[in-house]
């Protein structure tokens, strides 16, 4: 049997945090060897598989950096995401980035640190959200010259907790569409008061946020007489959780540079 891969789970006592954890300790190819937190968190020195809701780990909620972390799973908030990536850095560690709603500095450190480390940064980790962003591209293109022109919008739904809007996901959508539709695209977010009439070359964005939702995608395709709706819900977390796990695993072979989930699930 080969040695189990050691991950590292950053804002393990989160909502995402707590599910990877539970599913990598199913997992007889993972070992999870730190479950990392703020240092305020008023849940540290408590036994990650306990607050995950499985067998316990014997792996303590901590603030400390693990030295013998192969991967960092995050998913935690953009105030966070900085010391991560000095960590991952310093101790040549490979990086999963679940994260969103980073700033554009955040970004840009996040892509010098693929100079010397692998990282797969993604907004979804979710199998059917990116093959739906796949679809999504090839309507787009499909309906680029339809007669009485093409609108596209993106309505996301999510829990009441969700701090960042629109979701990382949508704006991810938003980017590979604007791909197909060209330069001139305007990214446009909410509407209210007297707008004036859409004009041909937006896409606009509008996020709910209800109840527990653990994300929802819906991409309006409307035409003048018919219309294509692409939904992608998640019932639970598991489904970006497993493919953060996938991603890790995925990633623990791979040179220094930056992947996305395209690269982990061959898209
Ligand atoms: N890429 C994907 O597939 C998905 C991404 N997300 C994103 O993941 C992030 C987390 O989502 P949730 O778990 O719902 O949020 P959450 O608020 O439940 O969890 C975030 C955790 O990070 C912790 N944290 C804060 N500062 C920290 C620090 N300095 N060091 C370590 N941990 C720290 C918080 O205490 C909290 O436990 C959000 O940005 C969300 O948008 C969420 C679901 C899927
Ligand atoms: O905060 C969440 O919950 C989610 N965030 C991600 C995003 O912003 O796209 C992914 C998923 O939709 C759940």
């Amino acid at each position: 049997m080969s040695t189990p891969l050691k991950i590292a789970v950053h804002g393990a006592a989160g909502r995402m945090g707590r599910r990877v954890v539970a599913l990598a300790s199913e997992d007889s190819a993972l070992e999870l060897v730190a479950a990392m937190e703020n240092d305020q968190h008023p849940l540290l020195g408590q036994d990650a598989g306990d607050l995950a809701g499985v067998d316990t780990l014997d792996i303590a909620l901590s603030s400390k950096w693990p030295n013998d972390a192969d991967v960092v799973i995050d998913f935690s908030l953009p105030e966070a995401i900085d010391r991560c990536i000095e960590k991952c850095v310093l101790h040549e560690t490979a990086l999963v980035v679940a994260t969103t709603g980073m700033t554009d500095a955040q970004v840009e450190r996040l892509n010098e640190a693929s100079e010397s480390i692998p990282i797969v940064w993604a907004p979804s980790m979710s199998l059917a959200v990116n093959l739906s962003m796949k679809l999504a591209q090839q309507i787009t293109e499909k309906l680029l010259d339809v007669p009485g022109g093409l609108d596209i919008e993106i309505i996301e739904r999510h829990h009441r907790y969700k701090a960042d809007a629109p979701s990382g996901t949508a704006l991810k959508f938003g980017d590979l569409i604007a791909e197909k539709l060209g330069d001139d695209t305007k990214h446009v977010h909410g509407r209210e008061g007297h707008t004036g009439q859409r004009t041909r070359n937006e896409i606009g964005y509008h996020a709910v946020r209800v109840g527990d939702n653990p994300g929802e995608h819906t991409i309006v395709f409307g035409m003048l007489g018919e219309r294509i709706e692409l939904n992608v819900a998640a019932s639970s977390r598991d489904c970006y959780a497993a493919g953060a796990l996938a991603a890790a695993k995925w990633l623990s072979d791979k040179p220094e540079g930056m992947y996305d989930m395209f690269d982990v699930l061959e898209m």
